[in-house]
């Protein structure tokens, strides 16, 4: 009996589960999609729901990845304490849970937006949990150039969500979530990876070495700068933004460079500030984005 509620879950436990975290900056970045689709008035409530579905879709994905790595999580020091290793979480509950999140989530996407957005949001779901999870990343050390594809459509969904349509505006939103990916996670398999290399996983620093990974990482952070500037480009963006991107970028491209030109010794401790670094350039770039759009609309 005791043992019994010490195994009970917990609703922390479900939350971590759906990686909330992640989830947050998706959510954020398909709302700035949803923003620059929609101008002022609109149906602010139904788009709001329709938000919450893709947010509810991105919980559940991330907890069918839970699942489905529960033993490559297991072996890795970083993620050994998730509530499914820990035995907090049963496998039928985890199931059950990213069933209903993500079942629930495009019922949302089917009352309150399209059935293209439901749709593209399934697939997402799918390219995350099974194509990205399941087949690329035991694969292919490119498992995060094809996967990425995944985590770069949040704003495409809110988009679509708001259109029924995929312009071109979208289509640069994202490729910027796309070219940034590969950098982001690289800085990170850097400095995890003997974690990767203890669960067998085939991440560029453990098939091509760490030098290679710092040179790629200096090449994706060169391509992303030039990415960045699209949206000022199509005039998708204004001045503000174009400031911003080339604030942010000059940021990335230095840490890219210092990390490349760095040895082994100190390449760990700059490859986890270029990691998060990456996240907080993501957030501000998709904020200025937002920014640049208000004062448009406040002209
Ligand atoms: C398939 C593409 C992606 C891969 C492989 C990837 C990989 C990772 C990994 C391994 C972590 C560490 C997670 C942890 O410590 O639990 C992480 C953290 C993070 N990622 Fe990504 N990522 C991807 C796409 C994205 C996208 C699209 C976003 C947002 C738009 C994002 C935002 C974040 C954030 C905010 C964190 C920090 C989480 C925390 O502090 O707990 N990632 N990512
Ligand atoms: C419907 C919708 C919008 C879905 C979004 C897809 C999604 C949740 C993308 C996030 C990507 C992510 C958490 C990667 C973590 O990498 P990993 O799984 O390799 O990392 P791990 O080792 O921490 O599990």
């Amino acid at each position: 009996m005791l043992s019994r509620s010490l195994t009970f879950p917990s609703l922390a436990d479900f939350w971590q589960l759906g990686k909330p975290r992640v989830v947050a900056l998706i959510v954020f970045c398909a709302a700035v999609g949803i923003l620059l689709a929609a101008p002022p008035p609109a149906d602010w409530p139904r788009l709001l729901l329709a938000l919450c579905g893709i947010g509810l879709v991105a919980m559940g994905a991330a907890a069918a990845n839970c699942l489905f790595e529960r033993d490559r999580d297991a072996v890795m020091r970083r993620t050994a304490a998730r509530p499914l290793v820990r035995g907090r979480l049963g496998q039928f509950e985890a199931a059950g849970y990213a069933a209903a999140l993500t079942v629930g989530g495009l019922w949302l996407l089917l009352q309150f937006a399209n059935p293209l957005a439901t749709g593209l949001t399934l697939a997402t779901f799918f390219g995350y949990a099974v194509v990205y999870t399941r087949w690329l990343k035991p694969a292919t050390p490119q498992n995060i150039v094809i996967g990425g594809a995944a985590g770069a459509m949040p704003p495409v969904l809110g988009w679509a969500a708001v259109s029924g349509t995929i312009p071109a505006e979208a289509a640069v939103l994202f490729l910027i979530i796309y070219t940034w990916t590969p950098p982001h996670f690289w800085a990170l398999a850097l400095y995890r990876r003997d974690d990767y290399a203890r669960a067998g996983l085939p991440m560029l620093p453990v098939t091509h070495g760490a030098a290679f990974t710092r040179l790629s990482i200096l090449l994706y952070s060169l391509m992303l700068f030039a990415v960045t500037l699209l949206p000022f480009v199509i005039r998708l963006s204004g001045w503000l933004y174009l400031a911003a991107a080339l604030w942010l970028n000059a940021g990335f491209a230095l840490r890219a460079w210092r990390l490349y030109r760095a040895d082994d010794a100190q390449g760990d401790a700059l490859a986890r500030g270029l990691f998060r670094f990456s996240i907080a350039y993501l957030t501000w770039l998709f904020a200025a984005l937002l920014a640049d759009r208000v004062v448009q609309w406040l002209w």
